[in-house]
């Protein structure tokens, strides 16, 4: 059986608003994140961690920051591409685990509606989604308040035949010419 771990992190800054989105929840704060996207930084470790279970590159390489397309955009269309992946390469998400790290806001009474925020588009049981929470001792730059940063692991069980995946070919620099002989 093809079982599969991948591990996602993520860091986003604290700027102007009234609250962040945070695995699919906006979590009211005297801040908001800054991002390209909504910046839910969550769910943005989670997409990676599923991304990188399947050796497919990162959120960045889907979505590049630099494409005016997905300015504004609701994180909940990256996680439910990577989704879609997970699908068409006959894999099932058995389990996942999300860590924010900040001093606030408190992650604690938000929890069972990250979860089912993340059951919800993933279609994967609450139960088998966890989200936690954890300071930095107010150390670094979450202790200092400046931004959120996220970690994510994500289980893959493959439940249908392996579709094959073509691997690109590595780039191979040209051949210096040979030096002319006298
Ligand atoms: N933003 C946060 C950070 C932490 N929590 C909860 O507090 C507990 C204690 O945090 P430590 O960093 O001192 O271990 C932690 O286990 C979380 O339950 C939180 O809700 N929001
Ligand atoms: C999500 C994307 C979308 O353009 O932008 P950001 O919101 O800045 O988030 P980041 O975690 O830096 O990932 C890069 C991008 O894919």
């Amino acid at each position: 059986m093809d079982i599969r771990t991948g591990n996602g992190f993520d860091v986003h800054r604290f700027g102007p608003g009234d609250g962040c989105w945070l695995c699919g929840v906006k979590v009211a704060h005297d801040r908001g994140l800054m991002g390209h996207s909504d910046a839910d930084v969550g769910m943005h470790a989670l997409t990676d961690a599923i991304y990188g279970a399947l050796c497919e590159g990162d959120i960045g390489q889907h979505f590049p920051p630099s494409d005016p397309q997905w300015k504004g955009a609701e994180s909940r269309i990256f996680l439910a591409h990577a989704m879609s992946r997970v699908a068409a390469r006959g894999f099932t998400l058995t389990h996942a685990d999300v860590t924010l790290i900040c001093e606030f806001p408190k992650i604690g009474p938000h929890t069972v509606a990250m979860r089912q925020a993340l059951a919800a588009i993933t279609g994967v049981d609450a139960g088998r989604i966890s989200v936690k929470a954890t300071t930095s001792e107010r150390l670094g730059f979450t202790g200092r308040g400046e931004g959120i940063a996220a970690m994510a692991t994500a289980t893959l069980v493959q439940t249908a035949p392996m579709q094959p995946v073509p691997i690109p070919p590595t780039p191979v620099a040209p051949t210096p010419p040979k030096p002319v002989q006298a």
